[in-house]
C-alpha cells in the first residue's frame, strides 16, 4: 500500500471543507479510513475528524493580538509558526505508513496565504519530497459558468501548476447546482470555449472579438491553456451528494502513476541540481518567512492585512445544506504536533523559550550570527 497526499487548494467558498469532509466520509465507507489534516487556522468548524489539526497548536485569534495582525497576516504567520514544526509532523505521518493509505489535506480559505507564502512551499514540498503528492484544485462550478471568470480561475491554477510542479486535479465541486460538462468542452475545444467568450462579449455588449481586449487575450492564452489542460485530469463532483467521488479517486490513482514516473524523477533531478545551492535555498526560505511574518515591518505588514480576503460567495449562501455526520469522527486518533507546554499552542510568554529557540538554532543552522537584529525583533515580540 502506497501512502500518497492530496492537497485541496481552492478559492474561499469553493467546498474544500465540504469536500474533504466528503471524501473522508466516501474512503471511509470503502473502509479506507483516510488520515486528514487541516491546516486551516481560521476555520471555526472542521466537520469531520482531523488527526492533525493546525489549530492544535496554533491559536489563531492569539497570534492576531500578540502580533498585531489582520485576518491574513496571522493566517500566514500561523502557518509560518507551524512550519517551523513540520519535520515532525511528516514523522507522525510516515510512522502511519502501514495504516493508511490517503492523506487528505485541507488549506486555508485565502489560498494566497497558503500557495504563495514561503511556509506554504515549506509544507508542501515537505509532503512531495516524502510521499506521491497531488494536488486537487477545487472550483467552484456554478460560480464559473462565464468564460472570463472560468479563464481566470484556470489561470490561477496553471500558476499553482507551475508554482508546486505537483500533478494537479481540477476538481468542479457543486455539480448538483450545475453540471461540470460545459468546463469539459471548454477544456478540450478550444473553438467552443472562443464562442463562447464571443456569446458573452455580445451580451455584454462589446463586439467584434478579434479586436476587443478579452478577444485577444484569449488568442494568446490559448496555446499556453491547451498545453496546461493536456497536463491535467478534471472530474466533476457533487461533495452534497457524493457525485463524483469514486471517478476523483481514479484520478488519484492516474495522478500518483505520473508522479511516480515523470514528477518524481523530474522532483530528484531539479533537488540534485538544487543540492549545491541549498545553503542559499534556505536562508532565503528563512528569510521570506521572517518576512511573511512582517516583525521587521510592523506597518507594512498591517497594510498587507487589510487585503480583502477573497470570496465570490454571498454570506450565508449554501449555508448549512451538509450536516456533520458521527461517522465522519468515528475511531480518530489526535495527534499533536507542539510537544507539551507548547502544544497549548498560545503564543504566550509560558512558551516563548521554545519558538525563540527554534528561531536561534534556525539563523545557527545558517551559519547566522543569533545576535542579528531580526533575531533580536522575534525575541523581543515574541516575549
Ligand atoms: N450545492 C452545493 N453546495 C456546496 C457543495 N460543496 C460545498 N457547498 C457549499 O459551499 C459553501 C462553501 O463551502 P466550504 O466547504 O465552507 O468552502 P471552503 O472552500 O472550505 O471555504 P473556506 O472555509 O472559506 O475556505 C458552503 O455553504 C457549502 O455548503 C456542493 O457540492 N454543492
Amino acid at each position: 500500500m502506497t501512502m500518497k497526499t492530496v492537497i485541496c487548494i481552492g478559492m474561499a467558498g469553493s467546498g474544500k471543507t465540504t469536500f474533504m469532509q466528503r471524501l473522508n466520509s466516501h474512503l471511509r465507507s470503502k473502509e479506507e479510513v483516510p488520515y486528514v489534516i487541516n491546516l486551516d487556522p481560521a476555520v471555526l468548524n472542521v466537520p469531520y475528524g482531523a488527526n492533525i489539526d493546525i489549530r492544535d497548536s496554533i491559536k489563531y485569534k492569539k497570534v492576531m493580538e500578540n502580533y498585531q495582525l489582520g485576518p491574513n497576516g496571522a493566517i500566514v504567520t500561523s502557518l509560518n509558526l507551524f512550519s517551523t514544526k513540520i519535520d515532525q509532523v511528516i514523522k507522525l505521518v510516515e510512522n502511519k505508513r502501514e495504516k493508511y493509505e490517503h492523506v487528505i489535506i485541507d488549506t486555508p480559505g485565502q489560498i494566497e496565504c497558503f500557495v504563495w507564502s514561503a511556509s506554504g512551499s515549506i509544507i508542501t514540498e515537505s509532503f512531495a519530497s516524502t510521499f506521491p503528492t497531488v494536488i486537487a484544485y477545487i472550483v467552484d462550478t456554478p460560480r464559473n459558468t462565464s468564460p472570463t471568470t472560468f479563464m481566470s480561475n484556470m489561470l490561477y491554477a496553471c500558476s499553482i501548476l507551475y508554482k508546486t510542479k505537483l500533478p494537479m486535479i481540477v476538481v468542479f465541486n457543486k455539480t448538483d447546482v450545475t453540471k461540470a460538462d460545459f468546463a469539459k468542452e471548454w477544456m478540450t475545444d478550444f473553438e467552443a470555449f472562443q464562442t463562447a467568450v464571443r456569446d458573452d462579449q455580445d451580451i455584454n455588449g462589446e463586439n467584434n472579438m478579434g479586436s476587443g481586449y478579452m478577444g485577444s487575450l484569449v488568442n494568446s492564452m490559448s496555446l499556453m491553456l491547451e498545453e496546461f489542460y493536456s497536463q491535467l485530469d478534471m472530474v466533476g463532483v457533487s461533495s452534497f451528494t457524493g457525485e463524483g467521488f469514486d471517478d476523483f479517486l481514479d484520478a488519484v490513482d492516474k495522478k500518483v502513476d505520473e508522479y511516480d514516473q515523470y514528477y518524481k524523477a523530474e522532483r530528484e533531478r531539479i533537488i540534485k541540481d538544487k543540492e549545491e545551492k541549498e545553503k542559499q535555498r534556505k536562508e532565503k526560505s528563512i528569510n521570506g518567512l521572517m518576512k511573511d511574518l512582517g516583525i521587521n515591518d510592523k506597518k507594512k505588514a498591517n497594510e498587507d492585512d487589510s487585503a480583502d480576503v477573497i470570496s465570490d460567495l454571498e454570506e450565508g449562501e449554501y449555508d448549512g445544506l451538509v450536516e456533520a455526520d458521527e461517522d465522519d469522527y468515528e475511531g480518530v486518533e489526535r495527534e499533536y504536533t507542539f510537544a507539551g507546554d507548547a502544544r497549548q499552542g498560545e503564543i504566550n510568554s509560558d512558551n516563548a523559550p521554545d519558538l525563540q529557540q527554534r528561531y536561534q538554532e534556525a539563523f545557527e543552522k545558517l551559519g547566522k550570527p543569533a545576535s542579528s537584529d531580526t533575531a533580536a525583533n522575534i525575541a523581543r515580540h515574541i516575549r
